[in-house]
């Protein structure tokens, strides 16, 4: 049995298709990209992975069972604009989910419990490179810095699937480089198994051990709304030659003009 299997997956919103027919089997730790136009639908398999949205039609199993409906702690999410708390510290913003996890209702640790989870969270803000920004606000850092410390709070909870939906998007080609070789580290350190959307192509072939192309196979322009995108590539990384590369980025631009015409 595969860690998450993926098998005749349809999701619709009324008479719009946005997805069709995805099948797809994935082991646990590997670091699956999606690539594919604007609109393709890729944000939208990210929530169902999420649990933010259910299937129209279709199986989305973890090990085995049924995706739970709703987010859980198993799995977490980064996005392109910063999701951090601006009213709370570097250290607040990555002590706030171990707090919640531990007391739901208070939201607050005390004596041995906060010692020790502060423990955890030193070391994790370490970890991202913000050592030195420890007390400091949000809005007191770079954008590579709060997606650091997005980044921290992800994995501060060792989900056991992580989302990261564009999450170098904003930033400077310097700075991405560095956040490159970060998240390699984290994914090696912990084993979670990553999907990430990129609007690179070269981004996805250098992270993944897996490229998923998104795209449309049919396209009728005087009805967008009635096919959706499905996977029309699912590469294992390294095994893939520039001919290949060319014609997944020229297939990914025509659908992506043909859905902003
Ligand atoms: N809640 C919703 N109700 C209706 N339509 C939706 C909803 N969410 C997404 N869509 C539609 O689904 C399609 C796919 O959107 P989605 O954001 O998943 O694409 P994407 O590939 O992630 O695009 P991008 O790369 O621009 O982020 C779009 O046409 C969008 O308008």
């Amino acid at each position: 049995m595969s860690f998450i299997t993926v098998n005749r997956l349809w999701k619709e919103y009324g008479s719009t298709i946005v997805l069709e027919n995805l099948n797809l089997e994935v082991e646990q730790g590997e670091f699956c990209t999606l690539v594919g136009a604007s609109g393709c639908g890729k944000s939208t398999f990210l929530k169902m992975l999420l649990g933010q949205e259910g299937p129209t039609r279709g199986e989305l199993a973890l090990e085995g069972e049924e995706f739970p409906g709703e987010p859980d702690r198993n799995r977490g999410i980064v996005f392109q604009r910063y999701s951090v708390f601006p009213h709370l510290t570097v250290r607040q913003n990555v002590l706030m989910g171990l707090e919640l996890e531990q007391k739901p209702f208070l939201g607050k640790l005390f004596g041995q419990a906060r010692r020790q989870a502060l423990e955890k969270v030193d070391a994790m803000i370490e970890s991202v490179g913000l050592a030195h920004a420890t007390d400091k606000w949000p809005h007191e850092l770079s954008g590579g810095m709060q997606q650091r410390l997005a980044i921290a709070q992800s994995f501060i909870m060792r989900p056991r699937v992580l989302l990261l939906d564009e999450p170098f998007g904003a930033l400077d080609p310097g700075i991405r480089g560095d956040m490159h070789e970060l998240i390699l580290k984290l994914w090696r350190e912990t084993g979670t198994t990553i999907f990430m959307v990129t609007h690179d192509l070269q981004e996805g072939f250098y992270l993944g051990t897996r490229l998923l192309v998104f795209d449309k196979v049919r396209n009728d322009p005087q009805q967008p709304e009635a096919y959706g995108a499905t996977i029309t590539y699912d590469l294992p990384i390294g095994e893939t030659n520039g001919q290949l590369y060319d014609s997944i980025e020229s297939s990914v631009s025509k659908t992506a003009r043909n859905l902003s015409a």
